[in-house]
């Protein structure tokens, strides 16, 4: 695993860095957000995400870790500063270029967001669509489509239940087939948003697992958004944390335990205070 210098200790305020990292699947520098006239929800953000590390991002309700994930994929109303993916300028690209650069991300999320009336195989061959848009979706899948859908199926455990609906999945399973989804895209990262927030202990360790072994096999990047810290010290290489928009932490796993990240939920808000433990 590769880690910058700014990355190796847990820091009190944004690392100071400029320009992209090298070997970096993913740069953010200065990174400024905020929604219509309201205020600043991330401020001075730097982020970098190398190939083959599972970096877990944390911070109490409404530090802005879902903001800066759509930040990642030119959803989120950027003030200043620069966001690379793969190398390309996200905040100066064309609508079309946009679009193809978003099939490179491939996206995970609490509430799986699967077509529930739909088989397994077919909401995998969806993940499909991102790259060749919706055109191919009037002529249909290829064969090549389903065989690799299948392989992916295979690959997270559940080829077993490939013709059956999606919505008569567990939790768990479901977000086996969200993760086959997004690997459809063949994605340069992936982001994970609060991916197991819907799931027992026993299954939150198998879905992370399987996330963080995608990342190591495939060579990617994956930021997963966690609110439990045991999680997240378990099954990182690396945290990142936010506290009201700013980076407040960024180090290796291995350097970090709970009573070091406490910083990130000090003057917490909702349920931050204790839920995280
Ligand atoms: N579409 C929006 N319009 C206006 N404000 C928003 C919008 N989305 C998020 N916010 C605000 O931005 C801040 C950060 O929200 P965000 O969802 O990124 O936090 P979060 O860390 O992901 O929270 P949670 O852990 O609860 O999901 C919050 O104050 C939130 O109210």
């Amino acid at each position: 695993m590769t880690v910058t210098a700014a990355s190796t200790s847990t820091t009190t305020s944004s690392p100071v860095t400029s320009g992209p990292t090298p070997g970096a699947l993913v740069t953010v520098r200065d990174l400024q957000v905020s929604y219509g006239a309201g205020p600043l929800v991330l401020d001075g953000v730097d982020l970098d995400l190398y190939p083959g590390e599972t970096v877990a991002l944390l911070g109490s309700s409404g530090s802005g870790k879902s903001t800066l994930m759509r930040c990642l994929t030119g959803f989120a109303p950027i003030s200043s500063g620069t966001v690379q993916v793969s190398g390309h300028e996200l905040t100066s690209l064309r609508r079309s270029r946009l679009r193809d650069l978003r099939a490179s991300v491939g996206q995970v999320f609490q509430q799986f967001n699967l077509v529930g009336r739909l088989s397994v195989l077919t909401n995998v061959l969806t993940g499909a669509l991102h790259r060749a848009g919706p055109i191919n979706a009037v002529g249909g899948f290829t064969s090549a489509d389903r065989r690799r859908a299948m392989e992916l199926l295979d690959r997270v455990g559940i080829a077993h239940k490939a013709t059956v609906q999606a919505r008569t999945l567990s939790g768990g399973q479901q977000q086996r087939v969200a993760i086959a989804r997004a690997l459809m895209q063949r994605p340069q990262v992936v982001l994970a948003d609060e991916p197991v927030a819907s799931l027992d202990p026993k299954m939150s360790h198998a879905v992370l697992d399987l996330l963080r072994q995608i990342a190591r096999e495939d060579g990617i990047p994956v930021l997963v958004s966690l609110h439990v810290l045991p999680l997240a010290l378990e099954h990182s290489d690396r945290i990142v944390g936010l506290r009201h928009g700013r980076m407040l932490v960024s180090a290796p796993t291995a350097d970090l335990d709970a009573d070091r990240l406490e910083v990130l939920y000090a003057d917490g808000t909702e349920e931050a205070d204790g839920a995280h433990r």
